[in-house]
């Protein structure tokens, strides 16, 4: 089994230029390529979850070129509908590009098939296929009732009215819709049934639509209407932010020691998991933020403290507040974050597997984690990371605890930064 040993980590310290969002990545190539004009597209992230969508679109018939070996990227529009109209297209385990890309493409008049790794084929996507059938999509699951692959027909689009979509598996769901519904051309009125999670995610989705020229109307978290008769526009030229959930890592790292600073997110971000930073300061880590970076540095006391918190709107960076909890007084419960089970892995089970191996003290709720840190961290302990990019990444940080750790299969983290380990390197010593 491939493997990486990391040595005890003393201190964190320095500055780290964060990768492009996936989040804003993915939304902006879509957006892009279904507008009017052409889009600069700069800063793009280059890992596996944009590589997807960057070969989907070119498979659909969308012309774009990179820069050089820049990360910045012309995205030339189609203004509406994909040329291509037949397509099968493989798409990784990235649901920011399988869930937006199913909706387009369920409404653009076609025959395509979707697919993905083994583990993308266990992830419901059956909400969204509901709530697009309502609007008259034709679309089939091969395998199993509500999981991919799905093959999409032609279908007799209606235009106009209601939909309702479940918000409470996944908000991909939802921004999926809000985004392919422009296609349309007709107004539409989303209804969001149950709780919606994840709700951040959904400000990143109206805030981009808007920067390409799509006004939606919210009604609190309930309803959303997308006026007919709109079309996505070219912005000319768009930045995207570091990532914000990469930014966790480091951000905790720097609380363990510091200080340590992001740059690329900040005050001005559109993502939610700069969140994140608060909770590291309600575990006593000292923050200072700027326009778009992002300083943590350990409490003044030295030692951080276990919080309580329902961290539904930050599900991703959530998971390295429970590797942190290995290092506050107390224990840190997390709460509300069911949705956890069916991300790369049920990241439930594999953190409170993982965190036990450490020797924390772990109790696994329906959908919740609470975590007492053990007197004294195991060391060489072999973390398995069950293909999940965030397992290596946040239990590199075990390191921080004057023990050696083992991060078996660590090159799943080239779903969203494969330089990780790289990076950490760095700003360590
Ligand atoms: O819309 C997005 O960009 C994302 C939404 C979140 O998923 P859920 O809405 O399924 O929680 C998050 O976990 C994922 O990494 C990215
Ligand atoms: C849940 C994640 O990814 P996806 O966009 O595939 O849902 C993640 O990156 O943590």
């Amino acid at each position: 089994m491939d493997h990486l040993d990391l040595s005890p980590i003393r201190r964190a310290e320095g500055v780290v230029a964060l990768p492009g969002s996936k989040s804003i990545s993915n939304r902006t190539l879509l957006l892009a390529a279904l507008a009017e004009g052409s889009t600069e597209v700069r800063g793009l992230l280059d890992a596996d979850d944009v590589s997807h969508m960057l070969s989907a679109l070119r498979t659909l018939g969308v012309n774009w070129q990179r820069h050089g070996e820049s990360r910045d990227f012309r995205v030339n529009g189609v203004a509406g509908a994909f040329p291509v109209k037949q397509a099968d297209l493989f798409l990784g385990n990235a649901g920011t590009a399988f869930r937006p890309l199913t909706a387009a493409l369920a409404l653009s008049q076609g025959h395509y098939r979707l697919s993905g790794v083994p583990r993308m084929h266990e992830r419901p996507i059956g909400d969204l296929v509901d709530a697009l059938r309502q609007l008259g999509a034709v679309i089939d699951y091969e395998v199993n009732h509500g999981f991919p692959p799905l093959n999409i027909g032609l279908a007799q689009i209606r235009a106009g009215g209601r939909v309702s979509v479940r918000g409470d598996v996944s908000s991909q769901f939802l921004t999926a819709l809000l985004m392919a519904l422009p296609l349309t051309g007709e107004t539409t009125t989303v209804e969001v049934v149950g709780e919606l999670i994840s709700k951040p995610y959904i400000e990143i989705t109206l805030q981009l639509m808007r920067r390409f020229g799509v006004v939606v109307e919210r009604h609190d978290w309930r309803e959303f209407v997308v006026a007919g008769g709109q079309h996505y526009r070219s912005p000319g030229s768009i930045l995207v932010e570091g990532d914000a959930s990469s930014a966790s890592y480091f951000l905790a790292a720097g609380a363990l020691g510091g200080p340590v600073r992001v740059t690329g997110v900040g005050r001005d971000s559109i993502q939610g998991d700069v969140k994140f930073a608060e909770a590291l300061a309600q575990m006593g880590a000292q923050i200072e933020m700027g326009e778009d970076w992002i300083e943590a540095r350990a409490p003044a006391s030295g030692r951080l403290t276990a919080i309580d918190a329902d961290l539904n709107h930050i599900p991703d960076a959530a998971m390295t507040i429970a590797v942190a909890a290995l290092f506050a007084d107390g224990t840190t419960t997390i709460r509300n974050v069911a949705s956890w089970r069916v991300k790369e892995t049920d990241r439930l089970t594999a953190m409170a597997t993982e965190l036990r191996k450490v020797g924390a003290t772990v109790e696994e709720g329906a959908d919740y984690i609470r975590i007492t840190p053990p007197a004294a961290l195991t060391p060489n302990a072999a973390i398995d990371t069950y293909d999940d990019h965030r397992m290596a990444m946040c239990f590199s940080l075990v390191a921080f605890g004057g023990v050696p750790v083992r991060i078996n299969e660590p090159r799943c983290v080239a779903k969203t930064f494969p330089e990780y380990f790289e990076v950490l390197k760095s700003v360590t010593v």
